[in-house]
């Protein structure tokens, strides 16, 4: 296997999983499912002790989110939302959002003002799903706010990003194309191969230690 794929070859891949009856809906499941596992290895304490704080974004990184809450969820944690960019956009993320959003507080940037007033200063991991792969540009004032936010907790909470830390575009190989406030993460849990950026030492300080997890695609039998 190649040491990387570059965001657009991720994205054939999935295309053509799904056309050989891997669905969409199905990996996504598989990466929350995988991601809820790595961070249960990562934390000590038993995990329907702690109290998670969750960012998703409108897209499928959003999705991958809402999935690891469900399992958090069953597992007894206690968790909150906030929803960066508002409700999900894409159909398998609305899916996954349904299956959790009666079950836990929610907080939509969209719509509040001053959106972490409540929230309480102790919190045992924060996850990051706000954007993955599909991330392009700087990020906007409610990510910003967001990545700020996520950031005083580091060196206290564990810090988990799904994918790619919010900020980073997963094919960049200057400095110059990310964004300096990105999320700092003590842990990324990429999906089915590395991208580009996991690779970059200047990428090293936001994305901490990387691991890799499986969704289920045979990338030999596709290419
Ligand atoms: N394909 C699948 O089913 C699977 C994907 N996986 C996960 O999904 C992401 C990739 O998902 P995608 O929806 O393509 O992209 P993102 O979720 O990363 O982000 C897209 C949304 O973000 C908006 N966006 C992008 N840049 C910015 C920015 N600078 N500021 C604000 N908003 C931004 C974008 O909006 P547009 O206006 O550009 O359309 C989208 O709304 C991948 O990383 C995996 O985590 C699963 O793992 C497997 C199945
Ligand atoms: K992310």
């Amino acid at each position: 296997m190649m040491k990387f794929v570059t965001c657009g070859q991720m994205k054939i891949l999935e295309k053509r999983a799904d056309a050989s009856g891997l669905s969409y809906y199905q990996m996504m499941e598989n990466a929350g499912t995988s991601a809820f596992e790595i961070i249960c290895s990562k934390y000590e304490s038993s995990i329907g002790d702690t109290k998670v704080l969750l960012f998703c974004g409108k897209g499928n990184n959003g999705g991958d989110g809402f999935v690891v809450a469900r399992k958090l969820l069953e597992a007894g944690s206690d968790v909150s939302l906030v929803l960066v960019d508002g409700k999900p956009a894409s159909k398998d993320a609305i899916t996954n959002f349904q299956l959790i959003e009666d079950k836990l507080p929610i907080i939509d940037m969209t719509v509040t003002e001053s959106p972490f007033m409540d929230i309480p200063g102790r919190q045992d991991i924060l996850i990051d799903a706000i954007y993955g792969t599909g991330f392009h540009g700087k990020l906007r004032p409610n990510a910003l706010k967001a990545a700020a936010f996520i950031n005083q907790f580091k060196k206290k909470s564990l810090i988990c990003s799904l994918d790619i830390p919010s900020g980073l575009s997963g094919d960049a190989t200057n400095f110059s194309q990310i964004d300096a406030n990105a999320v700092e993460a003590d842990i990324t849990i990429t999906f089915h191969n590395k991208k580009p950026i996991h690779l970059q030492p200047f990428a090293r300080p936001y994305c901490g230690e990387t691991a890799i997890v499986d969704i289920g695609i045979d990338e030999e039998s596709l290419w």
